[in-house]
């Protein structure tokens, strides 16, 4: 959750403000889009929600946490325990396999896949024969299910993922949507999902428009077409 977050990037004349006093509640066990233009904030709002990045003024929250409370270190551990990761630059360990990679993040803190919990996820992203490998042994698309995968298997509280069906081929796509909604529908674990793609959207239970760093709209149920005439709307 967002209160009157404000980020500016640079000073003087060159500065941009990526997000402009936006609050906004990403409600617990909801899958929640986020849609708007290009560089209209959407990934800071992110970032700044997953305390990957510090706002300039205002405050994240994450669950009851206020995160500007927390020193590094308790950051990175919350930020381990109850977040789960899809970015666009996929940050998976080029010298491990792509089992050690889905495994790292419980690894880190000590702990293993819940049981058959690993297989359910390799299944479902179809990466069984694919789990020796290392990344530049991958697809491209492969290596976007690794990092989903990654995301998932330690059932965290949310997950914040930036196009995570951006690289893929549609059925894919509909199969890592389908899955991410079994994840908020079954375990009731919270997405955040920046898309271009209506259709995508439309497996949310909500969108939030983003318009030059403010929160221009919110959507309940949203259906493809009703997505993409708040885009036509916003003209671009
Ligand atoms: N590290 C940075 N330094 C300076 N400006 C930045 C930085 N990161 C983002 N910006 C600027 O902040 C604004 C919002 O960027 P952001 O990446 O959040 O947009 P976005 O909606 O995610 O865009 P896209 O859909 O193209 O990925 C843009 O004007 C961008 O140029």
């Amino acid at each position: 959750m967002l209160v009157g977050a404000v980020k500016r990037y640079g000073s003087g004349q060159s500065t941009v403000v990526a997000l402009d006093d936006v609050t906004i509640a990403f409600p617990a066990g909801k899958f929640t889009a986020v849609m708007g233009p290009s560089g209209s904030g959407k990934s800071t709002m992110m970032h700044c929600a997953a305390g990957l990045d510090q706002l300039t003024t205002g405050r994240a929250f994450v669950g009851n946490t206020d995160l500007s409370t927390l020193d590094d270190r308790a950051l990175t551990m919350l930020r381990r325990e109850r977040i789960g990761f899809v970015f666009q630059t996929l940050n998976l360990v080029g010298t491990l396999t792509a089992e050690e990679n889905i495994c790292l993040p419980l690894t880190l803190s000590g702990r293993r896949p819940s049981d058959g919990v690993l297989d359910q996820v390799v299944s479902m992203l179809r990466l069984g024969d694919r789990m020796r490998h290392r990344p530049a042994e991958l697809s491209g698309g492969q290596q976007q299910r690794v990092a989903i995968a990654r995301a998932l298997v330690a059932r965290p509280h949310v997950v914040f993922a930036d196009e995570p069906t951006g690289n893929l081929d549609t059925r894919s796509g509909q199969e890592i949507l389908g899955y991410l909604r079994s994840a908020v529908d079954k375990h009731h674990q919270s997405i955040v999902m920046v898309t271009h793609d209506p259709n995508a959207a439309a497996w949310a239970d909500h969108v939030v428009f983003v318009v030059d760093g403010r929160v221009h709209d919110v959507m309940d149920r949203p259906s493809a077409d009703s997505v993409l005439d708040v885009m036509k709307g916003l003209g671009r």
